[in-house]
């Protein structure tokens, strides 16, 4: 009996390695004999550099960045074990974790930290990046990326625009400057969390300003501000990055990857089931476990339980999900290739009881999905078809 584990983090309460490591202990204790395969996943945002890191066997590297409110942060990022390509977490550097509730401000945060952190992994020696974003504080289009790499934004006196989103509204014109050839030769794949556009009514500050502390009249104005910075990266730069899936992704840093530094934008979570090998992996499987902190409706839009088990179904191999919450329209994940999904969550408890529990939760419910998938097995043995 193969089992593959291929769950995502549970956010606030595991890691996808501790949330792994917890349904291999449930399958054990029914089966001890069962071969498990643990593959952490990520869908491109916050977990990407664990989940590869674990996967090629690679190394952490920290490096002082730029943090979102311009204060220097330690951030993270990872070397894969083929020694040449990096994976960074933009959130280590300019994520809305590193804002304390009450100074979130998409009129000034930065993500000038993100582009510091390119340039340590490429003078680590890193000639391909992999860079994973979404759970951003920013909504700069990548301006703070941009200076970071040494391109110069100019408003109309010549002289440099301040960090943020809302300087951006006196951009006149960019000039390509003296370091980015610091990423010349280095091939740059972004793992987007969100297929949004940079601007509009789906676009990167309208969808997800308001969760980085955007006003309704802030929202209008950063979404003016992205789309003057597309249309004179457009004029000097000959790109066009108005209407790219994925533009938008952590506050139009898609955008600006694409523009500044030359990415191409990929869905995440495929970006990842390739450079973990879950194709091989699954292949050879009897049963899929995965899971995630929430099932949703959103799920079904690239986020790693469903992707996991859209390819596990390919394969023909089933899939169970363990999730935190269940919320409403979860049930579309059964048409993307989920057999079942299950709380982990015993009863009515509060949040913070079931983050604390989570392993514990986690591993009795794996335990039980388990016991429910053997029962299966056996029933279909005996060839009764009744059900
Ligand atoms: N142990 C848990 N029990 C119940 N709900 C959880 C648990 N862990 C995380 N969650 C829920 O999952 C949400 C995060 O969803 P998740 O799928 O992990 O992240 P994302 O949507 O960013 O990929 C949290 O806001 C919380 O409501
Ligand atoms: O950073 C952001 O703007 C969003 C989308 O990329 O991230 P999250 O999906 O974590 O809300």
């Amino acid at each position: 009996m193969r089992v593959v584990i291929a769950p995502d983090k549970f956010k606030g309460s595991l890691t996808a390695s501790q949330a792994a490591q917890a349904m291999a202990r449930g399958v054990r204790s029914v089966l001890p004999s069962a071969e498990i395969e643990q593959v952490p996943m990520a869908d491109g945002g916050e977990g990407i550099v664990e989940a590869l890191v674990a996967a090629t066997g690679g190394t952490f590297h920290t490096a002082e960045a730029t943090g979102p409110l311009g204060k220097p942060v330690q951030a993270r990022f990872g070397m894969l074990g083929d020694g040449r390509t990096a994976v960074v977490e933009m959130a280590t550097a300019s994520g809305l974790v590193l804002v304390p509730a009450d100074k979130r401000d998409p009129l000034s945060t930065t993500t000038r930290g993100t582009g510091e952190l390119l340039l340590a992994a490429v003078a680590a020696g890193a000639r391909r990046l992999i860079v994973g974003i979404g759970g951003s504080a920013s909504n700069d289009g990548g301006a703070g990326l941009a200076q970071a790499l040494g391109f110069r934004l100019l408003d109309s006196d010549g002289q440099e625009i301040g960090p943020g989103g809302g300087p951006l509204g006196r951009l006149a014109r960019i000039e390509p400057g003296g370091r980015t050839p610091g990423l010349s030769g280095v091939e740059i794949a972004v793992a987007c969390d969100v297929t949004n556009p940079l601007c509009g009514p789906d676009g990167a500050s309208a969808v997800y300003g308001p969760q980085k502390g955007a006003t309704p009249e802030m929202v209008a104005e950063l979404d003016r501000n992205l789309t003057r910075l597309a249309q004179v990266v457009e004029r000097d730069l000959g790109v066009s990055i108005a209407t790219i899936p994925g533009a938008g992704a952590a506050g139009g840093l898609g955008g600006g990857l694409v523009a500044f530094a030359g990415g191409r934008l990929e869905r995440g979570i495929d970006l990842v089931i390739d450079a973990v090998g879950l194709k091989d992996h699954l292949k050879r499987a009897d049963l899929c476990l995965t899971g995630e902190g929430s099932l949703d409706a959103q799920s079904a839009f690239g986020k790693t339980a469903v992707g996991v088990a859209r390819l596990a179904r390919s394969f023909g191999c089933p899939t169970i999900a363990l999730v935190g919450s269940i919320g409403d329209g979860a049930e579309k994940a059964l048409d993307e290739g989920i057999d079942a999904y299950f709380s982990i969550c015993p009863g009515p408890i509060r949040l913070e009881t079931a983050v604390a529990e989570a392993s514990n939760l986690l591993e009795k419910a794996a335990e039980q999905a388990f016991r429910g998938f053997l029962a299966g097995s056996r029933h279909r043995k005996r060839g009764d078809r009744r059900v």
